[in-house]
């Protein structure tokens, strides 16, 4: 009852201070309504050991913690169901003011996977969604310094697998919701939370099915963010400081399936070639030969001119001339395995089998090749071009599973998703001043969203460096406590100004 009063409360002042300003930010709009009643994103000492504990070990007598719960997917049939259906209770228990709050809307979709809706007190504001994933890939405990799902601290760090990728963000939706709501905020515009189970494996089953749930029931968003990009810490050499990359842009997929069938007979006697050595030589044919390096189309030549003056001389100069200077810079770009995958569709080996005894020439061999294709090529280009290099008739070529690269999102003045991340980074990691437009080299649930949605956004609210990188899906994943927290910050500030900022579309009168 008091909340319904405070709702209609803040309904009436939105009705009577409904007046708007520009903000200094080109584009950017700022209603008075909104400003008024913003709460400032500071936590007590006591909320910020609660989050630490709810995201980390929650307490010492059950000792649970989200990043203690092994939700472990294996493949889309083989998930760790007894771990999500602990973790859909976990949730329930750790946030009782978003589970019990009037106008939030709690749904299981696909069994495991979770939708919000939260209603917004102006519906006439296009909703937004708000992506993350419960489920984790397998961590076995050789070579991790602390075990995989101890959720222990360590010198100002969490570890754990989930603790990047991406009970992080998980758990930092929630917590943020969570502690918005305990200050009395009612969100003006509408948003949804889908966080899915399987999209380590897919996200068929979850992240596909609430999907299909929000177009059945006629939903359009503004804006959709996930995972996928970060703040970038020495990832590209000699840039001087850190800068934050919003992907716009997802790569596509390819798992092709190479198959050599001959008739099998004794090792003693063999013929010239076997079904190994044929489909070593193909598979060989196309690690060696790299598809076409693709620099110029796509977001990266942008991101690059924005990072210019960031490089001292004389790639700043170079990066600034891109016109003159880009057949070098591209040539540049594939000397590294992570700018060489911004370049072009990669190509990796990533299973072959043959083989059943020592002295058996095997009938069938079959080998695995993902391929990650570029924004400005398709699947079928791909095919057409791997058919031309295996150029081997013996050598069948299945599709596993393939997927057009993701649409690019607009990035412009007038992108709201764009332009409220690009505001919520300056405002919450004020030492980064530059937010560039980028692309996922990995496939992340948003993909399942396009027919909702074209903006697009890829983003963690955190520094990443190389060496983090490897602790995602490799060992010893850790977050400091410090970044879990800005992360709930960043949240916190990110719901606000999907109430408050507005981008100014001339003869649109809301977006
Ligand atoms: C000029 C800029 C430099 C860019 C540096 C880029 C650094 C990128 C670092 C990390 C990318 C991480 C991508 C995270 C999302 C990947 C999630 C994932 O693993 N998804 C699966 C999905 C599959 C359908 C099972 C995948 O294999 O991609
Ligand atoms: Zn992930
Ligand atoms: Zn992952």
């Amino acid at each position: 009852m008091a909340r319904r009063c405070l709702y209609l409360l803040a309904l009436g002042g939105v009705l009577l201070l409904g007046i708007a300003t520009f903000s200094r930010s080109k584009g950017l709009r700022r209603s008075l309504r909104g400003a008024a009643s913003r709460i400032p994103s500071q936590f007590s000492e006591e909320e910020r050991v609660d989050m630490k504990r709810r995201f980390s070990i929650s307490d010492c007598l059950t000792l649970t913690g989200a990043i203690q719960i092994p939700t472990v997917s294996f493949t889309s049939e083989d998930y760790n169901t007894t771990a999500l259906a602990e973790f859909g209770e976990y949730i329930y228990k750790v946030f009782p003011t978003v589970f019990s709050t009037s106008f939030i809307q709690h749904e299981v979709v696909g069994g495991y996977s979770h939708l919000f809706t939260v209603q917004g007190s102006d519906p006439s504001l296009q909703p937004y969604l708000l992506l993350a994933h419960i489920d984790v890939v397998p961590a076995p405990a050789e070579g991790w310094k602390v075990p995989p799902f101890s959720g222990l601290e360590h010198d100002g760090f969490i570890w754990g697998r989930g603790t990047l990728d991406n009970k992080n963000s998980v758990m930092a939706i929630l917590q943020a919701l969570e502690l918005l709501l305990i200050r009395d905020y009612i969100p003006q515009r509408p948003f949804f939370i889908a966080l899915g189970h399987d999209e380590e494996v897919s996200g068929k089953n979850g992240a596909r099915k609430i999907s299909t749930l929000l177009q059945a029931r006629g939903v359009q968003l503004a804006f959709v963010v996930d995972e996928g990009s970060f703040i970038l810490d020495g990832f590209i050499p000699n840039v001087k400081k850190p800068f934050a990359q919003i992907a716009v842009a997802e790569k596509g997929s390819i798992n092709l399936m190479l198959q050599v069938n001959v008739t099998p007979g004794h090792s003693s006697a063999p013929q010239k070639e076997t079904s190994i050595g044929i489909l070593a030589a193909a598979v060989s044919r196309l690690e060696q030969t790299p598809l076409p390096n693709m620099f110029g189309d796509g977001p990266l030549k942008t991101t690059l001119e924005l990072l210019a003056n960031e490089f001292s001389f004389p790639t700043n100069i170079i990066l600034s001339n891109l016109w003159l200077f880009w057949p070098f810079v591209r040539r540049f770009l594939e000397r590294n395995h992570i700018t060489n995958a911004l370049v072009r569709t990669t190509t990796a080996l990533t299973m072959f089998n043959a083989g059943i005894k020592v002295n058996v020439i095997p009938s069938v061999a079959q080998a695995v090749v993902n391929f990650r294709i570029h924004p400005a090529q398709t699947v079928q280009e791909v095919l057409e071009l791997v058919k031309n290099i295996v150029a081997d008739d013996r050598v069948q070529l299945h599709v596993l599973s393939a997927f057009d690269p993701e649409p690019v999102s607009p990035s412009d003045n007038q992108a709201l998703g764009y332009q409220l991340l690009r505001h919520t980074i300056h405002s919450v990691f004020p030492e980064v001043s530059i937010v560039a437009p980028g692309t996922c080299i990995g496939n992340t649930d948003s993909r399942h969203y396009k027919n909702l949605s074209n903006g697009i956004y890829r983003f963690n609210p955190f520094y990443l460096r190389p060496q983090d990188f490897t602790g995602i899906h490799g060992l010893n994943e850790k977050i400091s406590v410090q970044a879990y927290e800005t992360h709930v910050k960043f949240i916190f500030e990110l719901i606000q100004n999907a109430d408050t900022v507005r981008v100014s579309v001339p003869h649109v009168h809301e977006l």
